[in-house]
């Protein structure tokens, strides 16, 4: 989009994960001119894939959904339907119960048919719609929603289904899904749709049900078949890796637009003058070359913030030359994380497993188990190992074991080899191995989370043309990072439209 008086705007986005790299891709399709920072020497953030001796691993994202229709858009867009890669047997997914990895059922019925729980806690669930459907509100300023918006996962599945069900389905669902555990985590932000559920029907059971159904029939006759189809498929990840998927965003923005290497140290707006161009000034500092710390600054119409706010906390922001101090922002909890990636020979493998992974509760810990959970990586995708080998990604921390997160190689290496032979009777040592520690994997949903994006919405409204996207807002899944560039680019292009025409307040 170019401005109505004449050349293109220009739009800084500072932090080149999938959220910043998605709001760049926008903007630059709709004809802005974009510079994309980034401090490290390569854009990605937390999707980052490598290969060694014949193997292909994730170092961060494995999988991703397309839930979200902008994202199968994106993937059309990018070309990348041909290297779509959907994992073998993907709803083969194992919960570890005294030491063995158990089946998960993979609906109700078969929840209810198998032994995976006892006989009281299959009753809960079969009387949950019972027990709830009276307590469920018309809108959504109901009581249910007063009493119970500051409760933590642990406390609201609890309340449903008993705690049995807490213990081993949403305590090992939420440590594989954010490295958090169910009584840290805030329900209302860390699963807002299941927390509206509530509100809306009082069963959790009926209001998925409905919900369901309704959606569906809100789809009804319009959508194509093949396009449903897509969706429905699950998760999924690209030939060679995650990485693929950032990689091919970084082509599509061109080489000239990505500031590698480039930390952004301070944001400057100042709109003296009455124009409504270069209002934002950005200075950057370059990083891990000759040029080392040199300074370099650079004006832009608006600014798409991606960093975590951890980093952007280091940030100096200034507005019309005054200190605009970032003291209301709060400090966030983050979830440090290991992952080990090993490899072994198929024969050291006695009981292996088709399907995901499997996932550990924290109740399994007394019964010797220390990892968080395994995914089957050469399972899912046989062409990431030689054919004579088993690639595994193994994931060891997250808020149930802080401090084991950051401990050494060699201890996360026995930990790992130990589970390991616990749960799929592992032989011997890896062929291969590979250790990557993420200090900050995650950022915690909990119970104060609201502050956190209240402050998000504050610098927003105090700073004229500055927008935050990424996985502190909206959601820690790839998608969900993916939709929240999307929408600060969309943001940015109303923003400066409105601009063109009105200037600013
Ligand atoms: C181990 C792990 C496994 C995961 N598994 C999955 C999965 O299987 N499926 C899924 O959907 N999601 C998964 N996720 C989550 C998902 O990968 C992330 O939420 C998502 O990639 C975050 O993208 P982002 O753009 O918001 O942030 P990030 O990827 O964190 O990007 C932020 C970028 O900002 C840069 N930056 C910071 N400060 C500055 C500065 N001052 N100047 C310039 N640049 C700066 C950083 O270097 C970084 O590149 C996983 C995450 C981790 C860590
Ligand atoms: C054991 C730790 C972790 C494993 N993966 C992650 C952690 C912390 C990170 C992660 N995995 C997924 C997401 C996206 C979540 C979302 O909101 O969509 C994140 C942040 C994908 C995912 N992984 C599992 C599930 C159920 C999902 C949701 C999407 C899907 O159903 O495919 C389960 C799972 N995660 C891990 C393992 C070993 C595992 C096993 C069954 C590793």
């Amino acid at each position: 989009m170019a401005s109505k008086e004449g050349p293109a705007r220009r739009v800084a986005v500072v932090g080149g994960g999938v959220s910043g790299l998605a709001a760049a891709y926008k903007l630059e399709s709709q004809g802005l001119k974009v510079t994309l920072f980034e401090t490290e020497g390569r854009a990605g953030g937390k999707i980052r894939s490598a290969t060694e001796d014949g193997l292909i691993w994730d170092e961060g994202a494995n999988t991703m959904t397309e839930t979200e229709a902008e994202v199968g858009r994106l993937i059309d867009d990018l070309g990348l339907r041909e290297k779509q890669q959907f994992p073998i047997s993907q709803n083969k997914r194992y919960i570890a119960k005294n030491r063995r990895p158990e089946l998960i059922p993979s609906n109700p019925i078969a929840l209810i048919k198998s032994n995976f729980l006892s006989p009281q806690s299959k009753f809960r669930v079969i009387l949950e719609p019972f027990l709830w459907r009276h307590s469920g509100m018309k809108n959504n300023t109901s009581k249910v929603s007063d009493e119970f918006s500051h409760e933590s996962v642990g406390g609201f599945f609890e309340r449903h289904f008993g705690k049995e069900v807490v213990d081993y389905l949403i305590d090992p669902f939420v440590s594989g899904t954010s490295a958090g555990d169910p009584d840290s985590l805030s329900m209302r932000h860390a699963f807002p749709e299941m927390w509206d559920l509530e509100n809306k029907f009082g069963s959790i059971i009926v209001g998925a049900i409905r919900s369901r159904f309704s959606h569906k029939s809100k789809k009804g006759g319009n959508e194509k078949p093949l396009e449903k189809k897509k969706n429905q498929r699950g998760s999924f990840s690209f030939q060679g890796g995650m990485q693929t998927l950032t990689d091919t965003l970084c082509m599509a923005l061109g080489k000239d637009n990505l500031k590698l290497n480039s930390k952004v140290l301070s944001l400057s707006f100042n709109d003296v003058g009455g124009s409504l161009s270069n209002n934002w000034l950005i200075s950057y500092a370059a990083q891990g070359s000759m040029r080392k710390g040199s300074l370099q600054d650079q004006s832009y119409d608006a600014v798409i913030m991606t960093a975590p706010l951890c980093n952007v906390q280091e940030m100096k922001f200034l507005k019309r030359r005054k200190p605009f101090v970032l003291d209301f922002l709060p400090k966030v909890t983050y979830l440090p994380l290991s992952l080990i990636i090993t490899s072994f020979k198929k024969e050291q493998i006695k009981r292996p497993l088709q399907g995901f992974g499997v996932l550990v509760p924290s109740k399994e810990q007394a019964n010797g188990l220390k990892t968080i959970g395994t995914l089957f990586s050469s399972m899912m995708f046989p062409d990431r190992a030689p054919n004579d080998q088993y690639l595994y990604t193994t994931f060891v921390g997250g808020s149930r074991n802080r401090d084991l997160a950051g401990a050494s190689t060699d201890e996360l290496k026995g930990i790992v080899v130990s589970d390991m032979r616990k749960l799929l009777g592992a032989e011997g040592q890896p062929v291969f191995m590979k250790h990557v520690y993420w200090s900050k994997a995650f950022p915690l949903y909990g119970h104060d989370y609201d502050l956190v994006l209240k402050s998000i919405e504050k610098m927003e409204e105090n700073l004229p043309g500055f927008f935050y996207a990424g996985n502190h807002r909206g959601g820690l899944s790839v998608g969900k990072a993916i939709v929240s560039g999307f929408k600060a680019a969309d943001l940015v292009l109303s923003y400066l439209n409105s601009t063109d025409e009105e200037g600013i307040e």
